[in-house]
């Protein structure tokens, strides 16, 4: 990495204020981020929060409406054409009738990167065993693997990964997120857009939550963990008021949809007794809401169509 070469102050990521619009969407509604060298940041939201935009906006893909994004202090399109950062796309990029070996080597003279670092290149991304193989016949992800090795030969500090598992098995993903994580490890910045709370979980610093276009959250993978733990209870009370739920000893979040409310906390048992005992709500339900649902619920809290 040429780490040298930067002033050690210089963020990785500096978004601010930043909007993108497609017509009459918002796709990204005034996004302000700093990103720090080293960091390993999922960029978390559901369909259409804006991720896709974020990412190729930091690649030089797309121009922001307002704002302004900075890539290693530069325009992200000087900072892509100088090596600073590369990205895993998706899907496409790879020929199938060459082996990974060759690709990786293609790639690397299009870099201009000696012999040494392909084969450093390909340990790096755990293809070592299958360097031989036709890319045509490497599972998918072998193939995303074989993309992070290519996006890894310009030796970028900020490495961009969209959606990078999508489509992989649970094991293609593990080795995928052990090769990155590994190479994390020697200090390159990492960004990935996830919809999986259990990824950004599992493989992030931090955690950036976005949601319609905004920042709704940003904390540590902890802190997320944290956030989505506990149980809702469920139940009828017509007339209920928010000061009423607020009583409710073990609560720490309360909603009210009609006759129904909504209470979580780490101790339903208590929420569900005192509930029963204390109040006139029937129809008690206790669920243990997955990752996923605890991320989309703690988003939730804007529901004007766009
Ligand atoms: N080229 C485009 N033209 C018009 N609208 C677009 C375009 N690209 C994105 N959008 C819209 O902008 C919003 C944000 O999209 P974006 O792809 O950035 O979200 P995302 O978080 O990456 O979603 P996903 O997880 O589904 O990929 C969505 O409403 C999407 O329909």
């Amino acid at each position: 990495m040429t780490l040298t070469t930067i002033a050690l102050e210089t963020s990785a990521v500096e978004l601010s204020g930043v909007v993108k619009r497609y017509g009459a969407v918002t796709a990204v509604d005034g996004v302000t981020l700093t990103i720090r060298p080293g960091e390993v940041v999922a960029l978390l939201g559901p369909n259409g929060a804006g991720k896709t935009t974020t990412v190729d906006m930091l690649l030089g893909l797309q121009k922001p409406d307002e704002g302004r994004v900075e890539v290693y202090g530069r325009a992200p399109h000087d900072a892509v054409a100088l090596g600073l950062v590369s990205a895993v796309m998706q899907t496409g990029g790879l020929l199938k009738d060459y082996t990974v070996e060759e690709t990786v080597r293609l790639t690397a003279v299009l870099f201009g990167r000696p012999r040494t670092a392909v084969d450093e290149t390909i340990a790096r991304a755990g293809l070592t065993d299958v360097a031989g193989r036709l890319v045509g016949k490497c599972s998918g992800g072998q193939q995303q693997r074989l993309r992070f090795a290519m996006a890894l030969l310009p030796d970028p500090e900020l490495l961009i990964l969209d959606e990078p598992t999508t489509g992989m098995d649970v094991a293609g993903r593990h080795d995928f997120w052990s090769a990155i994580r590994d190479d994390a490890r020697r200090g390159r910045t990492v960004i990935f857009a996830t919809h999986y709370l259990e990824e950004a979980d599992a493989y992030a610093d931090r955690v950036v939550f976005v949601r319609r276009g905004r920042i709704v959250a940003d904390g540590t993978a902890a802190e997320v963990k944290a956030l989505a733990s506990g149980r809702t209870v469920r139940a009828t009370l017509p007339g209920a008021t928010s000061s009423l739920l607020q009583s409710v000893p073990g609560a720490d979040r309360s909603e009210i949809r009609g006759d129904t409310v909504f209470l979580h906390g780490n101790d339903s048992d208590e929420i569900a007794r005192y509930l029963l005992t204390r109040t006139a709500a029937r129809d008690l339900e206790v669920t243990s809401r997955n990752l996923e649902d605890a991320f989309l619920a703690l988003t939730a809290d804007e529901e004007t169509p766009r």
